[in-house]
């Protein structure tokens, strides 16, 4: 693995190459969460970027008990990508803008959601009316092209034709992980729980419903996009960054938290840059124990939200940020957040997957553009 693993202390490594963008005060909360009781190891993707006490672009294994407050609010958030018909070559961008329409409110074929939800085991409840809904901050659908192939076996493998477009969905439970975190932290605050207690099964049990939730938003948020521009689609594949799950590894039974990392033992994944950079869509390679059987899930933030606008709004205006350099549109109807998002705040995607290869996990299969983002028609989402 060369260098591209450092070992930061007996319990914690950092995935990086000699460009990876790197703050030292995500280095140090990745540094402070190996101090946690029962924690045995801690690695940070390349993407590792400092979070509300915890860092983002992590995995963490504890024995004996886990924390929910690592896994954080939005539990099963994650990446699905989907293969749609639409030829890339004759796709006309202002059409596809028009076509993709409005999908911020709830959705209206209440059929389409109750089915998916059986099929999901997502029981009805308060959230009902954000499934088939993005949600804010960095969540997005993106229509995608492919720009370059390293190994079309690999990519035909998964169904995969580069004349077509991509849809890409990234959200995740919306106000139903952010209810679960809060009642917990409310009661339990940050110390975790004990394995095998009624309070971990409770969690547990929350958490499962979740993730259901998540995926089965994805899915819908994806089949509403294809309605729209009356395409038929593929889901390619779905994978959560936000999790805990049971896990054996390092000799010992645990709990493997990822806090935006996505599973390196689950296939191919995409990880994406910005709606400004490419996306690349890898094999993961070696499983390792050292690095938390965890890849990268993004570029990982380079700027904090709230120093963007002031750095962006006299260079660009809202309507030329919804041009990106590769050529692609985006909509996204809130001033703030278009700026917020802007490409400038994220690392370099090409310095983080070549952390990735060069620690030797992960292999090449195709460099993806984007076509078109959509966050929000409205001035504001959530
Ligand atoms: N292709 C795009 N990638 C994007 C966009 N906005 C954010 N991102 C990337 O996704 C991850 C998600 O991070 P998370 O912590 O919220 O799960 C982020 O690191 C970026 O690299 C986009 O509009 N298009
Ligand atoms: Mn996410």
């Amino acid at each position: 693995m060369g260098n591209f693993v450092r070992t930061l202390s007996d319990r914690a490594c950092v995935v990086a190459s000699d460009t990876t963008w790197m703050e030292d005060a995500a280095v140090a909360q990745l540094v402070t969460t190996s101090q946690l009781e029962g924690m045995r190891r801690v690695a940070g993707m390349p993407d590792l970027h400092p979070g509300r006490g915890y860092p983002v672009g992590a995995a963490f294994f504890s024995v004996g008990r886990f924390y929910p407050a690592l896994v954080g609010n939005d539990i099963g958030c994650g990446m699905a990508l989907w293969q749609t018909d639409l030829k890339a070559a004759s796709v006309s961008l202002d059409k596809l803008d028009r076509r993709v329409g409005n999908i911020d409110g709830a959705m209206e074929d209440e059929a389409l959601r109750m089915q998916a939800m059986t099929v999901h085991g997502v029981a009805p409840g308060a959230h009902d009316a954000s499934l088939g809904t993005i949600g804010g901050g960095n969540h997005f659908a993106e229509f995608q092209q492919v720009d370059t192939v390293f190994d079309a076996d690999a990519l035909s493998a998964l169904g995969i034709d580069a004349k077509r477009l991509l849809l890409l969905v990234h959200t995740g439970s919306r106000g139903l992980g952010e209810r679960v975190l809060r009642s917990h932290v409310d009661t339990f605050g940050h110390r975790g729980l004990v394995d095998g207690t009624p309070e971990a099964e409770a969690y547990l049990a929350q958490h499962g419903a979740a993730l259901r939730y998540a995926l089965c938003n994805r899915e819908l948020v994806a089949q509403r996009l294809l309605a729209n521009v009356r395409a038929d689609g593929q889901r390619v594949l779905d994978v959560h960054h936000n999790f805990v799950a049971p896990a054996q590894m390092l000799g010992a039974t645990g709990w493997l938290h990822r806090k935006g990392a996505t599973p390196s033992d689950q296939g191919p994944v995409l990880i994406p840059g910005s709606r400004g950079d490419h996306s690349y869509l890898v094999q993961p390679l070696a499983i390792s124990d050292d690095t938390l059987h965890s890849l990268a899930h993004g570029a990982g933030r380079k700027w904090i939200r709230s120093a963007c606008k002031d750095r962006l709004f006299k260079l660009m205006t809202p309507t030329q940020m919804g041009r990106t350099v590769l050529g692609s549109r985006v909509i996204c109807n809130d001033r703030q957040l278009i700026y917020e998002e802007a490409p400038q705040a994220y690392k370099a995607i090409d310095s983080v997957v070549q952390a990735l290869v060069g620690a030797g996990l992960v292999a090449l299969i195709a460099r993806t553009k984007p076509v078109l983002t959509y966050k929000t028609r409205g001035e504001c989402c959530e």
